[in-house]
């Protein structure tokens, strides 16, 4: 029976993923990463901690869904300890991203900005449609619950990576972040990547290809949390059996 901490347990998604693993009785929660105070009830032979090295040290995988700083935390402390790790969290910097691949050499790592098998078949419909469709205008609208920190999403910008793949283009080169005022006609190549916020939209991706006479949008909705978090526990039960390396959704849904 693998053991799962979590890092992010006070968070919306650590609720979610605490009722999920305690409900399965294939899985141990063994430890929770608290970065603040944990005003919840959990099983009493569960570890709750403020330490990183206490997390690795007692559990055979991390899931990981809190913020840049913690998993850069978790990473750095993971070189030491080598564990599987399942990163959820989004908003990395560079430097950030580059940790995720030097602990990589090191252990299994799987990192995807959505843990959601739509979104897994999206991003590759997406550089399929972006490689065919090559006259169209691609464009890109993400929606969120008014609380999320970071934009555009994770999500939006591994859309964008797929679109511009498609295109054979690099997303950082052609990507706009925002438009106002007199900016002149759009540019053939580049993509917009836009955010709105509001309310308790759980997570709304629109991929769309503009044409004169026609267009084609593409869709996803995630309409509960638990649809994440039961892919993160998906993924933690596969990777534990994985060599060291940097994996994708896709590796573990096979697809
Ligand atoms: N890949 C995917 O499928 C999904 C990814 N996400 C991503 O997961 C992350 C978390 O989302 P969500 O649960 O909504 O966010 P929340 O803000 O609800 O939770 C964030 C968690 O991280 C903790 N935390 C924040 N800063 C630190 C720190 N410096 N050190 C340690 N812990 C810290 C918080 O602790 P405290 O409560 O004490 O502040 C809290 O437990 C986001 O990056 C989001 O984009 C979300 C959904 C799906
Ligand atoms: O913060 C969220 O809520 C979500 N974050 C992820 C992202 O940034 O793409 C995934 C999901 O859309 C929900």
């Amino acid at each position: 029976m693998a053991k799962i901490g979590i890092v992010g347990s006070t968070g919306r998604m650590g609720e979610h993923l605490i009722k999920n693993i305690l409900e399965n009785e294939a899985l141990e929660l063994s430890v929770l990463h608290v970065f603040g105070e944990l005003t919840r009830d959990v099983p009493s032979d569960v570890l709750v901690t403020n330490s990183m090295k206490a997390v690795l040290e007692n559990c055979d995988v991390v899931i990981d869904f809190s913020a840049p700083e913690a998993t850069q935390e978790l990473c750095e402390e993971a070189l030491k300890n080598p564990t599987p790790l399942v990163i959820a969290t989004t908003g990395f910097t560079a430097h950030q991203q580059n940790l995720l691949k030097e602990a990589s050499k090191e252990m299994p790592v799987l990192y995807a900005s959505n843990m959601s098998a739509g979104i897994a078949l999206l991003k590759q419909l997406v550089e399929q449609v972006a490689a065919t469709l090559e006259d169209f205008d691609i464009e890109i609208v993400e929606q969120h619950h008014r609380h999320k920190v970071d934009a555009p999403s994770g999500t939006a910008l591994t859309l964008g990576e797929f679109a511009a793949k498609g295109r054979g283009l690099d997303l950082d080169a052609v990507r706009v972040s925002g438009r106002d005022g007199q900016i002149g006609a759009r540019s053939k190549d580049e993509i917009a990547v836009m955010a709105l916020r509001g309310g308790d939209i759980v997570g709304r991706h629109t991929v769309g290809f503009y044409n004169d006479g026609e267009f084609l949008e593409l869709n996803h909705t995630a309409t509960s949390r638990e649809t994440f978090s039961k892919g993160a526990i998906r993924a933690a039960t596969w990777l534990v059996n994985q060599k060291s390396g940097l994996y994708s959704i896709n590796d573990c849904l096979g697809i």
